[in-house]
């Protein structure tokens, strides 16, 4: 609350606190204190930090956005707060989350505060807590969904365009599984769009796995990958590491994706499934018998990673995380899910139980933990690392299009960023102290390769773009007046 206060006041301080001590702050403007922001943000509430627009608005969208007052926009962050981090469905509540990431934006990016726009579009919550109670501040009424939704969201994505042109990046952020990959489906192909939850975390995850395999031995293709979540984070970066399979072994995807196997709720995805499944799990439904829970298919399937992404809190038992260190050495064990509450083990256990051996990586920020006298440093695997890069390269690029060759991109340009000392620290990122330096070199990779595609219409193409991209960013300072 301090410091949304300090950003109404003073922005540019709110900016240069935030810079000089990102390591320090992150953890409240963004993940995990973001997430009691959210759901408390009815009594917390203040003054709208971002644009509202509601299924009133239908037929008018165009003349809402045109009620914002900054009206050279670069980025926009939406949300319609139907699955906010791991908490899930937050209505218009969900508000600080673009909020947060656009803060990220500026402060970890470069991008100027005033080309940032945060939205939330209110289609009502299932949330019946929130509908009850007195001061939630959105549409006190169910969801709306189908044709309904989609058509609202059509109307936004026309008048985001009417208004701001082509070269306006507009990132998804926490929408539901059911409608997160519908949408970007629906308009990658013909607009600027960037679905956080699964390409940023998908990047973020491939640079972590990539470092990782410098301490572990071997390239992607000699290991077997397992993800518990089937979701927009899990299948995200499964597509993410097959595609980087096939890329670094001359294989089909198709080929590349039998090293990865899912866990939903019901156990492992396999072929058998008598039920219907979404196009994105029936990829993996590979041949195997049954198995129904997580533990079983650790056995079965004996994976070098496990990758945890299905928001169920401490669903990484002792047994698991035991399970993993009697087949690996040094086995990888992401904890993807946010906040802290939902995290599928803490880095104390992940250590504890693997006796010290565990690479591990968790969404949600840990405190360095001490086992046997050694210090661990637990890696903060959020895509925290890859979104405010990649979205400078796309703005510094005037990139009209994100391709998975982009994401990719983003992806190399983090894990290059990995040191060997950081790998003998067994850290799998380098710190967020230096995530300027790191997202301009992340950005440059990503405007390198949107120049190399032809999809970027900022000509000409800058000959050194590491040093562009740096004298792009914003800073926050004081003006001299004379
Ligand atoms: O916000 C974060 O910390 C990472 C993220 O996108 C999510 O959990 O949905
Ligand atoms: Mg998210």
């Amino acid at each position: 609350m301090a410091l949304m206060d300090l950003q109404e006041r003073n922005e540019r301080l709110f900016y240069k606190l935030l810079i000089d001590n990102v390591e320090e702050l992150l953890p409240v403007v963004y993940t995990p204190t973001v997430g009691e922001a959210c759901q408390k943000y009815g009594s917390i509430f203040r003054r709208p930090q971002g644009l509202y627009i509601s299924l009133k608005e239908k037929g008018r969208i165009l003349e809402v956005l045109r009620n914002w007052p900054e009206k050279s926009i670069q980025v926009i962050v939406v949300t319609d707060g139907e699955r906010i981090l791991g908490l899930g469905d937050l209505g218009c509540q969900g508000m600080g989350i673009p909020v947060g990431k656009l803060a990220l934006y500026t402060a970890l990016g470069g991008v100027r505060p005033s080309a940032c726009l945060p939205i939330t579009i209110d289609v009502g919550t299932t949330n019946e807590d929130l509908l009850k109670d007195e001061f939630y501040i959105g549409l006190k009424q169910r969801r709306a969904t189908g044709q309904e939704y989609y058509e609202l969201l059509d109307e936004f994505m026309t008048a985001v365009r009417q208004n701001y042109g082509q070269k306006v990046l507009v990132q998804f952020e926490d929408f539901a599984n059911h409608n997160a990959f519908t949408l970007l489906e629906k308009y990658r192909a013909n607009h600027l769009v960037f679905n956080d939850d699964i390409q940023g975390t998908a990047a973020v995850v491939l640079a972590g796995l990539i470092a990782a395999l410098k301490s572990v031995g071997g390239t992607l293709a000699d290991h077997k990958f397992l993800f518990f979540g089937a979701g927009e984070a899990g299948t995200g970066i499964a597509e993410l590491v097959a595609l980087e399979i096939s890329r670094q072994g001359k294989v089909s995807v198709e080929e590349a994706r039998q090293k990865i196997w899912l866990v939903d709720s019901k156990g492992l995805v396999v072929a058998s499934r008598n039920e219907i499944l979404q196009p994105f799990k029936k990829r993996y439904a590979h041949e195997h018998e049954p198995v129904k829970d997580l533990l079983d298919a650790v056995k079965a399937i004996r994976p070098t990673a496990l990758i945890g992404s299905a928001g169920v809190g401490r669903s990484f038992t002792k047994e698991v995380i035991e399970t993993m260190s009697s087949i690996n050495e040094r086995p990888i064990i992401l904890a993807l899910s946010n906040p802290t509450s939902q995290s599928e083990c803490t880095a104390e256990e992940a250590y504890t139980w693997s006796q010290g051996r565990a690479i591990f990586g968790s969404g949600s920020p840990f405190d360095p933990v001490k086992y046997n006298d050694k210090l661990f440093v637990p890696a903060q695997a959020n895509n925290a690392y890859i979104f405010p890069g990649f979205g400078l390269g796309v703005v510094i690029s005037g990139a009209v299009r994100v391709t998975d060759d982009m994401v990719l991109a983003a992806a190399e340009g983090l894990a290059d960023q990995v040191t060997p000392e950081h790998i003998d620290k067994g850290l799998i990122y380098p710190p967020f102290s230096i995530i300027r330096k790191i997202s301009a070199n992340i950005s440059a990779r990503v405007a390198a390769k949107a120049y190399d595609l032809g999809l970027a219409s900022q000509l000409p193409r800058p000959k050194d773009l590491v040093k562009y991209a740096e004298s792009c960013m914003y800073t926050p300072v004081y003006r001299s007046y004379r």
